[in-house]
């Protein structure tokens, strides 16, 4: 017993907290008078028991993989299904998202070119499976080789049988009565949001297709693996390499936002590394496309009220966990979740269930407790994001940049920090050591490695993805192809996709 205790102070020893200046203290432009910060932050412990009662995990809080989830408010137990979103014909996406229509994406992407005149353009036999390197709700993600180029893809399968089987669970549970394809319109959200998109930090998407059984994806394949498996061996991450994840997500999720997209799965399972180390954010499948760019409080559409809680519960704002009307704002809450969990081991709030879990944040008043051993930048940051009350969280796309407005109004002006934010995202302290010109545009990509950088010797090893994956069989998820019925009845007609030759060659 006595031995114990005396390795748990070994440990405790190790664990020493970090001693920072605070980066405010001559920064006449931040002033921290919230008194709710101050709610959210440790106290340092004061004696042995406190230090005890102190949560700084040695180990990873969670070795187990996520899955998303969509289901209707009243279900509180752990999903074990996820359901994709499309922009609906409300969000005036009809041309974009609707999957009966072969021509379906904007003239204005730079990737567009559907291959509906020409549905055979790339198809099953074209990839040669090489290892599975993830699973998701409807089918696997496999390391393929495509046979005419010799170049490797991710190629995500989606199974259609689930995901009707899965609308059709979600219809009857919240006994609506809605035509069968409103739901089926959501599961071409991925590829209609990806088509559209290019960006360093977010994965490319070069070809969809379907047969008769599964949809597919064929994806950039992103070598470095998971950043959950990487967290799963570092236990927890310094600030500033979570300083520069924070700014590479923040790059894709304000490119998003500013085309209408809310991300709404930000997780460590989604963000992958490429081989120079640099975060790439994928599963576009809960993504939701709008027109209202500013607020989606407005908007009945069922995603938003009905099945509201939607991602995963440890990294979702509280205002969908609640079932409350949110706009893109929860993807900023999302962020905050995924730093604590970098910084600390574990997200804010975590449970056994999803209903504890949901529990734990409804009774927390003030928003998770920032540990005090944390930089001052670091806190400050933190608490901005976690606001539990989505007005009073950092409007981060609000106050994105100084704009030119700003600077002729005088930089080093005083500026009130009252139940709002002003101070601009990107002057925040812990970014100071971050070019978000060079990050911006994707350049830092070729001329800098990032903190963490995947060990590869052969990159179809798939070395940094959980042997759970690659060792398992890819044949169920592998099977002839057999044509789609090129009827009108299939559901997912219009799903066929081929990125521009400009687009692949710009790539590789
Ligand atoms: N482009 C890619 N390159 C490398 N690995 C990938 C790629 N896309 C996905 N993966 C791997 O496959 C896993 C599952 O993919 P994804 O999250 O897209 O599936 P999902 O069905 O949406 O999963 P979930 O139900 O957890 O949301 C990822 O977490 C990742 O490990």
């Amino acid at each position: 017993m006595i031995f114990e205790l005396d390795e748990d102070l070994k440990n405790l020893e190790l664990e020493k907290p970090v001693i920072t200046r605070s980066p405010f203290s001559d920064n006449e432009e931040t002033i921290i008078s919230n008194d709710e910060c101050h709610d959210m932050i440790s106290e340092p412990p004061q004696s042995l028991q406190d230090y005890l009662d102190v949560d700084v995990p040695s180990a990873r809080h969670t070795e187990k993989r996520r899955p998303s989830a969509v289901a209707k408010f009243s279900v509180l137990s752990p999903m074990h299904t996820r359901k994709v979103s499309i922009s609906s014909a409300k969000n005036g996406d009809e041309t974009n998202a609707s999957p009966h229509s072969d021509t379906g994406v904007t003239t204005s992407s730079p990737t567009s070119n559907h291959t509906s005149g020409d549905p055979n353009s790339r198809n099953l036999q074209d990839f040669q499976p090489v290892r599975v390197l993830g699973k998701g709700a409807y089918g696997k993600v496999i390391l393929v080789k495509d046979q005419k180029s010799n170049k490797l893809f991710a190629m995500k399968q989606l199974k259609k049988a689930e995901i009707l089987i899965n609308e059709q669970e979600i219809k009857d549970d919240a006994k609506e009565d809605k035509p069968d394809n409103k739901n089926i319109e959501r599961t071409f959200a991925e590829k209609t949001i990806l088509s559209e998109l290019e960006h360093p930090n977010i994965v490319k998407l070069f070809y969809s297709f379907h047969d008769v059984s599964k949809l597919y994806l064929i994806l950039q394949y992103v070598p470095g693996g998971e950043l959950f498996f990487h967290l799963k061996e570092h236990g927890t991450l310094d600030e500033d390499t979570v300083s520069f994840y924070a700014a590479e997500i923040s790059c894709a999720l304000k490119f998003l936002h500013d085309k209408g997209i809310v991300y709404r799965d930000l997780k460590p399972e989604n963000c992958l590394l490429n081989d120079r180390g640099h975060l790439v954010l994928t599963d576009f499948g809960l993504s939701k496309k709008s027109l209202e760019d500013n607020d989606m409080s407005n908007q009945v559409d069922d995603v938003f009220t009905l099945h509201s809680i939607i991602g995963t519960p440890e990294y979702a704002a509280p205002e969908i966990l609640q079932g409350l009307p949110y706009n893109k704002n929860c993807d900023w809450y999302s962020l905050g979740c995924l730093l604590f969990d970098m910084l600390v081991g574990k997200p804010p709030y975590t449970g056994t269930n999803h209903k504890v879990i949901i529990n734990k944040i409804q009774k927390d008043k003030n928003g998770p407790k920032i540990p005090y051993y944390l930089s001052e930048g670091m806190k400050d940051m933190l608490n901005w994001l976690l606001k539990k009350d989505k007005l009073k969280r950092w409007q981060v796309d609000k106050y994105w940049a100084e704009t030119r407005e700003d600077s002729r109004q005088g930089k080093g002006k005083k500026k009130k920090v009252g139940k709002q934010r002003e101070l601009k995202y990107q002057s925040h302290f812990i970014f100071r050591k971050i070019d978000w010109k060079l990050m911006e545009s994707g350049d830092l990509q070729h001329t800098t490695l990032g903190p963490i950088v995947p060990l590869i010797t052969d990159w179809e090893l798939a070395e940094n993805f959980d042997s759970e994956f690659t060792s398992m069989s890819y044949d169920d998820g592998y099977t002839m192809e057999i044509p789609a019925r090129n009827s009108k009845d299939d559901l997912f007609k219009g799903f066929s996709y081929k990125a521009s030759g400009s687009y692949l060659d710009r790539y590789f």
